[in-house]
């Protein structure tokens, strides 16, 4: 693997490729000028891919455009086989686009790729990529190092990202004895390190537990305010729907949806499901009286208890709707009501239809 694209996760690409690093992070230092306009991290102009496999032409890509600002994170989605790595290999240089550009912060990645990988960190999900018998200090200022850091700056730059990655106060223990999570957060200090326009964070939270997936989102939430634009890819749902302002959804190797994630939770059409614990079983199969779009998806005993459950869509959940359900039981019968808000996993299951199928 070429340069300063460090996949966290992954080997790292061993000794040349670190060099290669450090020579291609020399050629980016200092590029930050006063007073210029700062182009968007990320820019995807008419990107196509075709790979040709067995004498046929298969279309990864048709046509995707899209940018990241600098400051934003943006959730990228699709189905298995909908393009994302494709599209993510091509935007970390490690394979050329059939046509359209990609600029990162402003730089064509076909035109100068070197250029482009001092500006850019990939960190994927997993914990190969570090080195265990050195202390978590030591990792970024050698990766820092490695991106070109003056000396001098090494430490405290080190002690900055691993601060703001929360591992400050273990800067000085061996990563070998770290917990997944916390090498997680290591890779996206070291990240943080070679001071990128752009991360690519590609399944960040995978196999961390719940505890540490929290912490590892405080840290990715945090990244806009160091001026970083964040491209997200996981099919953990719930970290898109907790970082990313913006979603966009790739389906059949193209955009099909590019959105403020409130506005395409409020465009899915998708509805609120209500859940209600009663004495007694729902008396009607209640479509409500059409007006309020309530409809019943099923009613059944709840488990053990002697109290029976019953789970309703709504298209949207107002007072009028509680009163409507209140008035399809006897009084003093509901004993609780549930409302399960609209979530990404709901929208997207919708908007992208199922996960395996025509796309995978
Ligand atoms: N080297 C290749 N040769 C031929 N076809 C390929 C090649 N790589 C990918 N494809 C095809 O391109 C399409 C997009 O694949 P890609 O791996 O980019 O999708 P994806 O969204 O990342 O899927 P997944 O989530 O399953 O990894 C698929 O139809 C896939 O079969």
């Amino acid at each position: 693997m070429a340069a300063p694209v460090r996949a966290a996760g992954t080997a790292g690409g061993g000794v040349a490729a670190a060099v290669g690093r450090a020579l291609g992070r020399v050629r980016g230092a200092g590029r930050a000028g006063g007073g210029a306009v700062t182009p968007p991290a990320l820019v995807v102009d008419g990107v196509g891919r075709d790979y040709v496999d067995r004498k046929k032409v298969v279309t990864a890509l048709s046509e995707v455009s899209f940018t990241v600002g600098r400051g934003e994170i943006v959730g990228l989605l699709g189905v298995n086989g909908a393009g994302k790595t494709t599209l993510l290999r091509i935007i970390a240089t490690l394979l050329t686009a059939t046509r359209g550009r990609v600029l990162v912060d402003g730089v064509d990645v076909a035109a100068d790729p070197r250029a482009v990988r001092t500006r850019l960190s990939v960190v994927f999900g997993g914990d190969r990529g570090l080195y265990p018998r050195l202390s978590a200090l030591d990792n970024a200022m050698l990766f820092g190092s490695l991106s070109g850091l003056p000396t001098k700056t090494l430490a405290p730059a080190a002690r900055d990202a691993l601060a703001s990655v929360g591992l400050l106060d273990v800067a000085d223990r061996s990563v070998g004895a770290f917990s997944k999570g916390m090498k997680q957060r290591l890779h996206l200090a070291v990240g943080l390190m070679a001071r990128p326009a752009l991360m690519m964070l590609d399944e960040p939270t995978v196999g961390l537990d719940p505890l540490e997936t929290e912490r590892l989102r405080s840290v990715v939430a945090k990244l806009p305010e160091e001026g970083v634009g964040v491209l997200l890819t996981s099919h953990n749902l719930q970290d898109i729907e907790r970082l990313a302002s913006r979603v966009v959804i790739l389906r059949g190797g193209a955009v099909s949806h590019d959105l403020p994630l409130a506005a395409l939770l409020e465009q899915s059409g998708a509805a609120t499901t209500v859940v209600v614990l009663s004495d007694s079983p729902c008396p009607v199969s209640a479509d409500g009286d059409g007006q309020s779009g309530i409809r019943t998806l099923s009613s059944e005993r709840a488990g053990e208890e002697a109290l029976w459950r019953t789970e309703f869509e709504v298209a949207e959940w107002t007072a009028e709707s509680l009163r409507e359900l209140s008035r399809l039981w006897p009084a003093g019968a509901i004993r609780d009501v549930r409302v399960q808000p609209v979530g990404l996993e709901q929208v997207f299951s919708r908007l992208a239809g199922p996960r395996t199928g025509e796309d995978g």
